[in-house]
This record gives structure tokens, C-alpha cells and sequence, in this order.
């Protein structure tokens, strides 16, 4: 009797779900013109999660080839680099870039985590494109002087501390008690900047928001073991914790909504903009996960990684020290007196900091060059579609690894060198992060100012050294990760 019901039973779960699975692997193999790596059995090229950039850089070079094609469990991933490559990569329409990093990165939440019922079309790009009708200079002119508040509060909070840039999101053990994470505390900075971004001051501001929400985006942000990432449902304790966190994240989204909806006289900021357009509860949740995650994710490495390389090298930090002390001469007339840093540091308008630091912004696009190397996903959304004679099958993954242009000496010479020089006056559109078409980083400008409100402060106020795990100074900076 019972196997009467489970024998079919399974057999239909072969069918629906195994079935067109198998197919595509196969076909992944057989028919597409692309090299195929063989990986292991059921799980396929495991090392693209253990060992990326290796995995993905002695393909290429062993197989002569800049295109490749391996399997992750059921699914097919081609990686390419290259010109061609590149231009396919970062403007053909079909290919979606939020399968992409939900699958390999299992990380930010969809609306339908939250039980949030969601349409067919990934909403990123329109939102984007929507939402950039905000970002004008009235609005970064609005948030400069709150930027620069929470900078100073960071950096006060946190100025006796020494901190380790390099574990990632897990405080240190003692014996050192008093070395503190780093990235958790420019993740924290950047989490209460990015809410600002989203909701005004009053709201972003509230007790207990903003490390609430780096406390759920820390967790949604970690990323599992490998099994975790590809098989998402199993009921792991990685999984029970990460559900907890969207349940978490969203209920935090939902009460900046709810206490919206109350206000009275409510501030112009891109939450109002939703409301005013009508947009329903699963589009404010994308928006926000958007725009949250990707700052969030991006920005405090980077901050980080600024710190070590002033830290390690004493031209670029001078430089930076003359430019910030000619910037402040300039356009912070009235002396500091008994006056906060912030207060000090907001004479000087939006305008100037956007084009009277050319020195930081070089430092900051070289730290972005550097560290900015790991691979560029994306999925076939559309109809099969043929490159260079290789066929890209619809619900393929496309990889690309961004070293290919951040890392190649025929766009910066001595790639492996920190070296700023590779941006003043250069033109390196075209190579580099934030510029490439369909999706070029809409929170450019802002990560630039935030970064050079970050610099500015630090460099006034404050002093900071690199030392090694005994605490001696360190003047070598780690290569590329
Ligand atoms: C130093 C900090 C940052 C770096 C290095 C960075 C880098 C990037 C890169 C490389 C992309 C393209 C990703 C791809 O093509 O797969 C991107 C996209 C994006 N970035 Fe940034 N980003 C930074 C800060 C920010 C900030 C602060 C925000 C928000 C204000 C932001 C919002 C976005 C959004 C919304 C996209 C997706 C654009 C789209 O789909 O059309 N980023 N970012």
C-alpha cells in the first residue's frame, strides 16, 4: 500500500524535478562548443566556492581558453574573460544578475523569505532606475553634514581601540580584549550612513536601528558552508539562523514603514518617494535590500582597506595629509574652536568635496582596483543565444572575473602595485569598477563622498598605524585577496 503511493511519488519527483536537471547537464556537457570541466560527480566544480579566483585563473590558463564551462550541482556556469567577454558580460539585456548572486552567494533575502508574494521580472533594474531620480546633488547636499556627524561619532567611539581589518565580522578572542573587529564597526558606520540614504535622520537615527540592522545583515551576509549555499532549503542550523535574520531584517523594514505612514510633515527621502509613487510593501523591501546590501557589502572593506594602504605607505599618506590640510585652509575658514570635527568640516560644501580632492579620490579607486577581485555573476534569463560561436543556454550562469580588468598590466601598469597615479587625470573608464553599462554602481558618487568625509576626518583628527599581531608597526601591505 505504501508503495503504491511512494513509488510514484517518486518517480513524479524524478520527473518534474530531476529529469530536466539531468538534461541540462548533459547538454552542458555535450552540445554548447565550450570546454567542459568535470568536477566532482554530484556536486561539480566545488573549488569556484573554496578557491575561486585560482579555480577560475588555471581553467583559463590550462585550457588556453577564455571561455569555460563547469557544473555547481545541477547548474551550469560558463566563465569568460576577455574584451568580447567583458562587453557581453556587462551589456546583454538576458542576462540578470540577481539569480546570479542568490545562488552562488546565498546571501540577500527575497520578498518571498518574508512570505512576501513576489512578480515574475526581478525588480532591481527598474528600481534603479527609479530611484536615481532621487539621487540629485540636493539630496547629497541634505545628508553631508549628518555623513559627517556619524563619522566622528565612529571614529570617538572607537579612537583608543585597535581593531583587526582582516576578520571578517567576528570579533577577536581575547587575549587581545581590547582589539576589536573593524569591519564590524565601519559595517556598522556604513549600515546607519546607508539608512540615512533611505529614510531621513529622524527616523534612520532611532534608538537601537542601526545596530539591529547590522546585526541582521551581518548574519544574512555571512556566507555558510558550501552545501548551505547549494542546497539553501536543507533545514541547517545555518538556514534556521538565517531565516531568523530575514524575518529579523524585514520586521525592521516594515516598522520604518509603519512609523512612516504616521508622520505628519514626512521628510523627502527615497522611503517617501516610494509611498508617494504607491509602491507596495514587496517593492520598499527589495529597494531597501538593494541599496542596503550592495553599500553595505561593498563600502567597509574598502574603508578598511584605505586605512592600511595610507597606513603603509608614506607617499600616498602624505599626499593625502597636504591635500586635506589645502582643502581645509580653503573652505573651513572659521577655525575648530571648542566646535565638533563635523561641525568644523561641514563649511566646506558638497561641491568642493566632490572636486577639490582629486588625491582621495585616487586612493580610493586604486583601494577599489585592488581589492575588487573576485568574479562578476549572471544568469541567462532570456532565449539560448550564441557568443563567438559558443552557446549560452537559457538559465546558464555566466562568471566574470573582475581581476581580468582590475588586475590586467595592459590597463595598469604594475597591476599588483598600490599605486593612486594610475587615476590622477587618467581617463580609466571602460576598466574599471562602477562605470560598466546595465549595471554601473549607482552609489558611486555617494560611496566617494562617504569615503572622502571618512578620510578627511580621519586625517584631521586623528592618527592611525597598522601593527602586526604583537603590535609592531607593519609596513608591508597584503597583496590583492
Ligand atoms: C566602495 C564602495 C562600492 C563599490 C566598490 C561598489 C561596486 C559596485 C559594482 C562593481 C557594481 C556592479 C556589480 C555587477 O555588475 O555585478 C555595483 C552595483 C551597484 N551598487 Fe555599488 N559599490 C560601492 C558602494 C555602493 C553604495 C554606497 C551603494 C548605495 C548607495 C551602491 C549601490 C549599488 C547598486 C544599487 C548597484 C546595482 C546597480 C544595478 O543593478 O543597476 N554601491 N557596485
Amino acid at each position: 500500500m505504501i508503495s503504491a503511493v511512494v513509488i510514484p511519488l517518486l518517480l513524479a519527483t524524478c520527473f518534474i524535478f530531476i529529469f530536466p536537471r539531468l538534461r541540462n547537464w548533459w547538454i552542458s556537457e555535450q552540445n554548447t562548443g565550450i570546454p567542459f570541466i568535470h568536477g566532482h560527480l554530484i556536486l561539480g566544480s566545488t573549488q569556484y566556492f573554496t578557491k575561486r579566483d585560482e579555480f577560475l585563473e588555471d581553467n583559463f590558463s590550462q585550457l588556453n581558453s577564455s571561455i569555460f564551462r563547469f557544473r555547481i550541482l545541477f547548474y551550469s556556469v560558463v566563465a569568460l574573460r576577455g574584451k568580447a567577454a567583458c562587453s557581453l558580460f556587462f551589456t546583454n539585456k538576458s542576462l540578470g544578475w540577481e539569480d546570479g548572486y542568490r545562488l552562488m552567494h546565498g546571501m540577500a533575502p527575497k520578498p518571498r523569505d518574508a512570505s512576501i508574494k513576489e512578480d515574475a521580472a526581478p525588480a532591481s533594474h527598474s528600481m534603479v532606475k527609479r530611484v536615481s531620480v532621487m539621487l540629485k546633488t540636493d539630496y547629497y547636499e541634505r545628508m553631508l553634514p549628518q555623513m559627517l556627524r556619524i563619522v566622528e561619532h565612529t571614529l570617538e567611539s572607537h579612537k583608543e581601540d585597535s581593531f583587526n581589518p582582516f576578520h571578517i565580522l567576528e570579533p577577536v578572542r581575547p587575549p587581545q580584549p581590547n582589539r576589536i573587529l573593524w569591519l564590524k564597526h565601519s559595517c556598522k558606520f556604513v549600515v546607519r550612513v546607508m539608512l540615512n540614504f533611505l529614510v531621513a535622520e529622524k527616523m534612520a537615527d532611532a534608538p537601537g536601528h542601526t545596530s539591529a540592522m547590522t546585526a541582521s545583515i551581518t548574519q544574512l551576509a555571512s556566507v555558510g558552508s558550501m552545501l548551505s549555499i547549494v542546497f539553501p532549503w536543507l533545514p541547517t542550523p545555518y538556514r534556521l539562523k538565517k531565516l531568523n535574520a530575514v524575518k529579523n531584517y524585514y520586521f525592521l523594514v516594515s516598522k520604518l514603514v509603519a512609523q512612516r505612514k504616521k508622520e505628519k510633515n514626512p521628510e523627502a527621502d527615497i522611503l517617501q518617494y516610494l509611498l508617494d509613487e504607491g509602491d507596495s510593501m514587496k517593492n520598499i523591501f527589495s529597494c531597501f535590500t538593494l541599496f542596503l546590501f550592495a553599500g553595505v557589502l561593498e563600502t567597509p572593506p574598502t574603508l578598511s582597506w584605505i586605512m592600511i594602504y595610507l597606513s603603509t605607505s608614506p607617499e600616498w599618506k602624505q599626499r593625502a595629509q597636504e591635500e586635506v590640510e589645502a582643502f581645509l585652509a580653503q573652505h573651513c575658514p572659521i577655525p575648530r574652536g571648542t566646535s565638533s570635527l563635523a561641525e568644523y568640516l561641514a563649511q566646506a560644501p558638497l561641491e568642493t568635496w566632490e572636486t577639490d580632492l582629486p588625491v582621495l579620490d585616487a586612493i580610493l579607486n586604486e583601494t577599489v582596483r585592488l581589492t575588487l577581485t573576485g568574479a562578476f555573476i549572471r544568469r541567462n534569463t532570456g532565449d539560448d543565444f550564441v557568443f563567438e560561436g559558443n552557446i549560452i543556454r537559457n538559465g546558464d550562469f555566466l562568471t566574470y572575473p573582475v581581476s581580468d580588468q582590475h588586475l590586467n598590466p595592459n590597463n595598469f601598469t604594475n597591476p599588483l602595485e598600490f599605486n593612486p597615479h594610475h587615476h590622477l587625470g587618467v581617463d580609466t573608464a571602460g576598466k574599471f569598477w562602477g562605470v560598466w553599462r546595465r549595471h554601473p554602481c549607482v552609489g558611486k558618487r555617494f560611496a566617494h563622498i562617504m569615503a572622502k568625509t571618512y578620510i578627511v576626518s580621519l586625517l584631521t583628527g586623528y592618527d592611525h598605524t597598522v601593527v602586526d599581531a604583537q603590535g609592531n608597526p607593519f609596513y608591508h601591505t597584503p597583496g590583492p585577496t
